[in-house]
């Protein structure tokens, strides 16, 4: 058993100690916590964590092992991870390795045995900030503070650019009833494989790829992707969205989709004093009064009093905690998106049905 010191730093100057696990190394981002008892391994390759230290409140990881399908994307894409216990002892019957080798072959640093109890009650009194992850440099507190002050600010943070696919490419059987082109923020693969199981053949492109060239496909519908980094300086983004509205076929969005089609209508986002990520967020769909237990990773929201002035969208659905937006959809054409995670993976189904009214859309469409 590995028994390396590591560190982990806050911005506000706060220290924990713990063992190393993963990588040696220093890693900063922006540290978060995710209230999920299950499905780290979902968590640690959902894009959407991209320059994020994701700290998990369930006592016990690494204890399921890893199996090599169970992915959101090739590989993890989090800053570094923060865990109380941490085991390299895994028990799982189709597990094809322990967490620990997965972390190392993927050079993700972490740091183990810290009190995640006392580190989320102090980030979700004081919020979101930076933090720093290392096992390099132990009580060189300057040395920390100089490989912290590098981590930029995700305010302001395009992400999704460096994430995205580089080229174009097909989920799903080419011969399914409908077409959708999926913009790539950042997309999770549980959503291409809800999309697939529901008689959809996907057609994946770059977050930078402009309108002419996706609408050549001829798509019966657009999804807009989940994805890392601040909505509020993507843009490029807003600008192709505009586009595929004009184009009046149906728009599905989940997460950052949601705040770029929010965007596109004139919406404006901001970020969040700490934002919401676990698997048990009420949300109310006002359309049929019925309330879900849903999965949830945002750290900005789109702003409410925008969404209430404005006359081409209606209020679908808002998250019964704290009454933020948690769903859109547009009065006058077929376009619409949450906050949330109807892919869950990890997670609640409650809100699978959501994809089920993307499809009819474009049925009727
Ligand atoms: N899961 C996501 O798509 C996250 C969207 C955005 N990066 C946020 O943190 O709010």
């Amino acid at each position: 058993m590995n028994k390396q010191k590591a560190t982990l730093l806050l911005a506000d100057g706060t220290i924990f100690r713990g063992t190393l696990i993963g990588k040696p190394g220093t890693n900063g981002g922006e540290i978060c916590f995710n209230t999920g008892m299950t499905g780290y391994q979902e968590i640690y390759t959902d894009p959407s964590y991209t320059g994020q230290i994701v700290v998990t409140t369930t006592s016990h990881i690494g204890n399921y092992g890893v199996i090599d399908e169970e992915v959101e994307s090739d590989s993890p894409t989090v800053a570094g991870i923060v865990v109380n216990s941490f085991s390299n002892v895994y028990s799982r019957v189709d597990a094809d390795s322990s967490l620990q080798d997965y972390l190392v072959n993927h050079n993700i640093t972490g740091i183990a045995d810290i009190d995640t109890r006392m580190l989320v009650r102090h980030l979700r009194s004081k919020g979101a900030m930076n933090a720093i992850i290392s096992s390099e440099f132990e009580d060189d507190l300057a040395g920390l503070k100089g490989q912290l002050n590098l981590v930029p600010d995700m305010n302001g943070l395009e992400l999704s650019s460096k994430v995205c696919t580089k080229e174009p490419y097909f989920f799903g059987d080419e011969n399914a009833p409908l077409k959708v082109a999926c913009m790539d923020f950042g997309i999770k693969k549980n959503i291409l494989r809800n999309l697939a199981d529901r008689g959809v053949y996907c057609k994946v492109f770059p977050a930078k790829t402009s309108f002419g060239e996706i609408q050549e496909w001829n798509p019966n519908g657009y999804f807009l992707s989940n994805g890392p980094g601040d909505p509020a300086v993507m843009d490029y983004a807003v600008k192709t969205t505009k586009e595929i509205l004009d184009s009046g076929k149906p728009v599905f969005g989940i997460c950052l989709g949601h705040q770029i089609l929010a965007e596109a209508c004139g919406v404006s986002t901001y970020k969040m004093h700490h934002g919401h990520r676990g698997l048990n967020h009420p949300i109310k769909n006002i359309l049929t009064g019925m309330s879900e237990i849903t999965s949830q990773n945002h750290g900005f929201v789109v702003k409410r009093e925008d969404v209430e002035n404005n006359d081409q969208l209606e209020i679908t659905h808002i998250h019964l905690n704290d009454g933020t937006i948690a769903g859109i959809k547009l009065k006058n054409k077929p376009a619409f998106s949450v906050q949330y995670h109807p892919e869950s993976s990890p997670g609640p189904h409650d809100s699978r049905y959501l994809f089920d009214d993307f499809v009819s859309l474009m049925n009727k469409n």
